[in-house]
């Protein structure tokens, strides 16, 4: 048994499309029934549930008379828009039968890497927690652009996961598990436990499977499960059939241990989620505080400015040759920042509101400290598209 999963109190369930969807396109019922069974139950014996349900434009397909989902943005905002609303719809029908409730929340990327949007956001899923209904998250779809969209909600669920504080996540595919290779193959191996990077060491993790309306395939599931354990979050991956096995802390799928502790609330998402809309280039004493977090980034540290930002935008940190230290949310206007930098002390980025993505080497003119944590930057959607991988792109 795993105990984990037995004492969580509020869990994050995340199911993709292929696991909602028949094999002739379109929503299935029986399947969305089935999943809603476990999860009322869960909600019976006192635990809170926050379901991540993609599926929204897999719905939207038949209804709008394609066959195949579609490859460019516009077409896909078009099936989110009319596919959400009947996902949503079969939901509160199914959640009914259990006199349960259920609220639609639409994220983006965008909306939530702000500090005061995280807070806001929050709020508002503690709230519809505490009236007792079940929340159903998706990203905002119809509305999200290449540029902001996050594009897969294996990693969306891992942030909401720790947005409401979860103390498991819970990710239902139509595969029982992380293989050691490709599931289809003979003598693959599901891995039953991973305990840190060093037990993927040789996994073959790949893109999505034949179900063609998935996104990101197994890589977006590893690395949603890295975020939520790095943050202290166990993580469950198996399938959906096996969800009754997997809620009840039985031996089923791919159990992620937790590796690291819960950070502070929104730098996750400004590390994870959020799309820098410039750089900040600083000198070598501003790299060394930034990267271990010793203080703020006054303007007196910065040699050059990028982009069109604005104060409250994510940026990211630069040394002097270019590559990223850290990503920060600014605290001035792109246009404010030239007549400052490099002689006042005005701060351009509060060290609350600091993520450093590399270890700095020690000060010169201070004692050794702890170098920052090394950290394994996910990337965002729109690197994951422009990079090409698995069949994650907004492209597709
Ligand atoms: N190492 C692996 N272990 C398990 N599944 C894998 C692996 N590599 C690729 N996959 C594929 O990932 C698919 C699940 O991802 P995806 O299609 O995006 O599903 P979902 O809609 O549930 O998010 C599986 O059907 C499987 O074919
Ligand atoms: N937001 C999209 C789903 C994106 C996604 O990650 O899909 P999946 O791989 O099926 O979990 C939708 O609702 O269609």
């Amino acid at each position: 048994m795993r105990t984990d999963v037995l004492t969580a109190r509020r869990i994050v369930v995340k199911v993709g499309s292929s696991s909602l969807t028949t094999a002739a396109g379109g929503l299935d019922s029986d399947r969305v029934d089935a999943l809603v069974d476990v999860l009322a139950r869960a909600r019976a014996t006192g635990t809170e549930v926050v379901l991540v349900s993609s599926g929204a434009i897999a719905a939207g397909l038949a209804p709008l008379g394609l066959t195949e989902r579609p490859r460019d943005l516009a077409r896909q905002q078009a099936a989110a828009c009319v596919g959400q609303g009947l996902l949503v719809a079969r939901y509160t029908a199914s959640f009914a039968r259990y006199g349960l409730r259920v609220g639609q929340v639409l994220l983006t990327a965008d909306d939530i890497s702000r500090r005061a949007h995280y807070r806001n956001a929050y709020r508002a899923l503690a709230q519809v927690l505490a009236m007792g209904a079940v929340p159903v998250v998706n990203e905002n779809d119809t509305v999200a652009t290449a540029e902001i969209r996050f594009g897969d909600n294996d990693r969306l669920a891992a942030l909401v996961a720790h947005l409401v504080r979860a103390n498991l996540l819970v990710l239902l595919s139509d595969v029982d598990g992380l293989y050691d290779g490709d599931p289809s193959r003979p003598g693959s191996q599901r891995l039953r436990e991973v305990r840190g990077r060093q037990d993927l060491a040789g996994v073959e993790i790949g893109s999505s499977g034949s179900s063609g309306v998935g996104t990101g395939g197994m890589v977006t599931k590893v690395e949603a499960a890295r975020i939520a354990t790095d943050a202290g979050i166990p993580v469950v991956l198996t399938a959906a059939r096996h969800a009754t096995d997997a809620l009840a802390g039985r031996e089923t799928g791919t159990f992620f241990h937790r590796t690291g502790e819960r950070a502070a609330d929104h730098l996750l998402w400004l590390e994870h989620a959020s799309s820098p809309r410039g750089s900040v280039r600083l000198t070598a004493h501003a790299v060394r505080t930034v990267a271990q977090r010793r203080g703020p980034l006054l303007a007196a540290g910065v040699t050059r400015v990028d982009g069109d930002f604005v104060a409250g935008d994510p940026v990211e940190l630069q040394d002097e040759s270019g590559r990223v230290v850290a990503r920060g949310l600014v605290g001035l206007d792109a246009r404010e920042l030239p007549r400052l930098q490099g002689h006042s002390t005005r701060e351009v980025v509060h060290q609350d509101d600091l993520v450093p993505l590399v270890s700095a080497p020690p000060p010169v003119d201070t004692a050794p400290v702890a170098p920052a944590r090394v950290r394994i930057r996910i990337r965002t959607a729109e690197e994951y598209a422009r990079a090409g991988a698995g069949s994650d792109s907004p492209g597709r």
